[in-house]
């Protein structure tokens, strides 16, 4: 599903790290875009009909063999092109250039020197003038294809910035979608604004008219069931769809038993005094506990767990004389992570249950009118809608809740031990006012067992881990440093108040290499 615009930017992902970071700063810009690996990105680019196309960088060479190519749709299309990094090299490759394995690489900062004019420079960068920019790159472009110009370089890319105006075809080394080129969105803006000749217009006043008009398209004047978690993702999916559709839409909330304490109240209450849209509450605790039993395998939990959420809310809809649509909170690092696609540089690292984690047959059809957009910008888009604060400022949590944080086999009796850790840490983290500067925090309850001594007995109990992060996409993330005393006082709490825990660690490991959630 995606907007039908005719004002849109395709981004081609070559399997760059930071490809997301381009979508970004292209809707900075005013601009809708969308991402299609490059596997999939002639469909995309039929299906979309952009006005221009951003190429990314990658991880691969395109002296590989099967580095991967830019399909020639959109090389003979005649439509502005941006290559970054990889999609330099690949244009250049790909049009009678030449690109080699440059001797020594260029990673991190370094500065380039403006030698010509060029469209992407309009109102910033003069000739003469050296500016900050962030490279990460071992090959290098030697010889330009033809009708391609240099209008900038650096010591180590001759061919930093290269332009082909009668095409509007632009390409540089370096990364202008990274924060360490400080003036890459403005790059990226000129592109999009100036060569592509977009408007800009896309707000998020925009985008909440052009979905509501595609919700309605999509599902006439049948039943929906949304599957709504508390969580700011689902709050606004449902918002927007009930502007769309009003009564058609029924809300369902799940307790699968691996909620945090007292959330079940907290978020039918919260949402019944603000809404008038119909919520279902299941308790669906049995069911999803006893499906856990055994299991301790983090993908087979979260596909046990994404197909009974299904089960669910099909029943549910038969309840109601059936619903034909499932809608969801999807958002787009939802889809990255899941999804992988073959002969492509980019891994599923987990299957999110509401996506990687749905079973194969399902009988309803998927509403995601969140599925390109970031946490940040649905929490704009939310509060757009009005959402009140306490529901756009709350910190994220999975869908396969606690049963992710209970790495090995899930019990009730585990997760009411978390249950009681975590809600400490949080309470703790209210009280010294840090809940809005940190993005998640949680506890974890480790399947390790440690020695203790405590009121000169011997204690042999589990360890639970503290893990708080800041972020602000979710794709990233750094720890939060909190003070020691901080930390230990919630280990004290911790220690005392919940029985069946004798020792509290915290986890300093950063994403990447980890991922925010265990499991
Ligand atoms: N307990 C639940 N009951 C019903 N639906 C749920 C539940 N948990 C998750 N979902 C569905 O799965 C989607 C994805 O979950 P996710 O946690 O990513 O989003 P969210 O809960 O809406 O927001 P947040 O990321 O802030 O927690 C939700 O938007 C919602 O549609
Ligand atoms: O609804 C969800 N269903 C899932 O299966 C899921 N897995 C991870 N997350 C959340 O996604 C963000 C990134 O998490 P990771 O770094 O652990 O991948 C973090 O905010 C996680 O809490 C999920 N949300
Ligand atoms: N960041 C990139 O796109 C790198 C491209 C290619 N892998 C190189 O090392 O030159
Ligand atoms: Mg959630």
């Amino acid at each position: 599903m995606s907007i039908q615009t005719s004002e849109s930017v395709l981004i081609v992902d070559f399997g760059s790290q930071v490809t997301q970071l381009i979508a970004r700063r292209v809707r900075e810009a005013g601009v809708y875009s969308e991402i299609a690996p490059f596997n999939a990105a002639e469909e995309a680019f039929k299906r979309m009909k952009p006005v221009g196309v951003i190429l990314s960088g990658s991880p691969a060479s395109v002296l590989d063999e099967n580095g991967p190519r830019i399909p020639d749709v959109i090389l003979e299309s005649g439509l502005p092109i941006l290559g970054i990094c990889y999609g330099q090299q690949a244009l250049m490759h790909q049009s009678g250039g030449e690109v080699l394995l440059g001797d020594s690489g260029e990673f991190g900062r370094a500065f380039i020197e403006i030698q010509d004019d060029c469209a992407l420079f309009d109102g910033m960068w003069e000739v003469g003038e050296k500016h900050q920019v962030w490279m990460s790159h071992g090959d290098k472009v030697t010889r330009l294809a033809p009708g391609f110009r240099p209008v900038a370089s650096s010591p180590g890319a001759p061919f930093a910035v290269i332009a082909n105006d009668e095409k509007r075809i632009y390409a540089m080394q370096f990364h202008p979608e990274v924060v360490h080129t400080p003036d890459g969105g403005k790059l990226l803006k000129n592109f999009v604004r100036h060569v592509c000749g977009l408007a800009g217009d896309w707000t998020m006043a925009e985008f909440r008219k052009t979905k509501i008009e595609e919700i309605r398209a999509q599902v006439g004047d049948k039943r929906v069931i949304c599957g709504l978690s508390g969580g700011v993702d689902s709050a606004v999916a449902a918002l927007l769809i009930h502007e769309a559709i009003g009564d058609q839409l029924t809300c369902v909330f799940v307790d699968g038993g691996i909620l945090r304490m007292g959330e079940a109240e907290q978020v039918v209450s919260l949402f019944r005094g603000h809404y008038n849209i119909p919520l279902v509450h299941v308790d669906a605790s049995t069911l999803f506990l006893k499906g856990l039993e055994g299991v301790t395998d983090p993908e087979k939990k979260r596909k046990f767990i994404g197909k009974t959420f299904i089960d669910v809310f099909e029943d549910e809809a038969k309840k109601i004389g059936g619903a034909e649509f499932l809608a969801q909170g999807t958002l787009y690092p939802d889809v990255i992570e899941s999804v992988s696609f073959t002969g492509g540089p980019s891994v599923t690292i987990k299957s999110h249950h509401n996506v990687g984690g749905l079973p194969e047959r399902m009988n309803m059809k998927l509403v995601e009118p969140l599925r390109e957009l970031f946490k940040d910008e649905v929490r704009e888009l939310g509060r757009e809608l009005g959402l009140p604060e306490i529901f756009v400022g709350r910190h994220p949590f999975p869908g396969p809740g606690l049963a992710i944080r209970i790495p090995g086999e899930v019990t009730r009796e585990r997760c009411d031990i978390l249950r009681k850790a975590d809600a400490i840490y949080l309470e703790e983290i209210r009280n010294a006012g840090l809940y809005d500067a940190i993005w998640q925090a949680f506890a974890v309850l480790l399947p390790v067992k440690t020695v203790g001594v405590m009121g000169d007995g011997r204690t042999y109990d589990s360890v639970c881990a503290l893990r708080a992060v800041t972020s602000t996409d979710g794709m990233t993330a750094d720890i939060y440093p909190f003070d020691a005393a901080f930390l230990s006082r919630v280990a004290t709490r911790i220690i005392n108040e919940v029985k069946g825990i004798n020792r509290v660690v915290y986890d300093y490991t950063s994403k990447p290499p980890g991922t925010i959630e265990w499991e």
